[in-house]
């Protein structure tokens, strides 16, 4: 059978190298391309790069899949910096190439997809419920990607379930004391030297609280999530945003 042909844009980077070293080591794919800043795109159609692994910066991803989706290259994306414009953007561009596959997944650790899926489940069943994300002090975005879709499936949870606004007496505050309001929700990020990436999603009710905590100890924890979105994704046309989705989890 013939090997999968991928590329890796961001290939220097803290991620992009271990997902370099983590294409080389599947035994059903080939590396293809291994792109950084200032390498030219048409590398990849030249490559014949099946699939680009976009893990970038939120200032390049764009120009980058308009590349790949024009080419007809199927990408799995991880570089954050996602809003409603990017993605109604990116999904004109999908419309005009309906073979193409893009997967955007915010975060391509089991744990941390769980987290999510974990969150959305209890938030219904709490009065009260908050983000905090931790990470290294070298990442550009705050919040995360992961937090900022963790706040949005918890809005959603809530909402369809009819849940009261979070109980809340605050009158005064410092700018960013109480964190960023995302879709109703609290997001806290701290950068702290010597972490990766982390997530606490910290629940409160009436005498109880649950807390529900992932940490990514290793660029490696994302690997597993990675090779399976390339796999999946040249056989999914369309957007998929969620590593759950290639994941069948009920
Ligand atoms: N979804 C997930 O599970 C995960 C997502 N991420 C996300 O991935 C992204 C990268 O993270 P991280 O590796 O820590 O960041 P880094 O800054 O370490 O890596 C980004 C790399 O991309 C390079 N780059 C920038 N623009 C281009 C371009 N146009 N073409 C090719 N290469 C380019 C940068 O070059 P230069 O140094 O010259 O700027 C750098 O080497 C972030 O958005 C982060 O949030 C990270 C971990 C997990
Ligand atoms: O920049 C990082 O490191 C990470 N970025 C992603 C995010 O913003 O959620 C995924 C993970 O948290 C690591």
């Amino acid at each position: 059978m013939s090997k999968l042909r991928v590329a890796v844009l961001g290939a220097k980077g803290r991620i992009g190298a271990e997902a370099v070293r983590a294409v080389e080591a599947a035994e059903d794919m080939e590396l293809v391309a291994a792109l950084g800043r200032g390498d030219k795109l048409e590398t990849l159609a030249e490559s014949g790069a099946q699939v680009a692994v976009e893990l970038t910066t939120p200032a390049s991803v764009m120009d980058n899949l308009d590349y790949c989706v024009r080419h007809g290259i199927h990408a799995v994306v991880g570089t954050t910096g996602w809003t409603d414009e990017r993605l109604a953007q990116l999904t004109g561009w999908l419309e005009r190439s309906p073979e193409t596959g893009v997967l955007i997944a915010p975060n391509f650790s089991i744990g941390a997809v769980l987290t999510m899926r974990f969150a959305q489940i209890a938030a219904p069943y709490f009065e009260s419920v908050e983000v905090v994300e931790l990470h290294h002090p070298n990442k550009v975005d705050a919040p995360s990607g992961t937090a900022t879709r963790t706040a949005q499936l918890i809005a959603e949870a809530r909402r369809a379930a009819g849940s009261a606004p979070a109980p809340d007496a605050t009158v005064t505050a410092l700018d960013g004391a109480r964190g960023a309001n995302v879709d109703g929700v609290p997001v806290h990020a701290i950068r702290l030297r010597g972490l990766l990436a982390h997530q606490e999603v910290l629940l409160g009710g009436e005498g109880e609280t649950l807390t529900v905590r992932h940490d990514s100890l290793h660029h490696s924890s994302f690997m597993p999530g990675i090779l399976l979105g390339a796999r999946r994704v040249v056989t999914t046309p369309g957007l998929t945003f969620g590593l759950e989705h290639f994941l069948d989890l009920n």
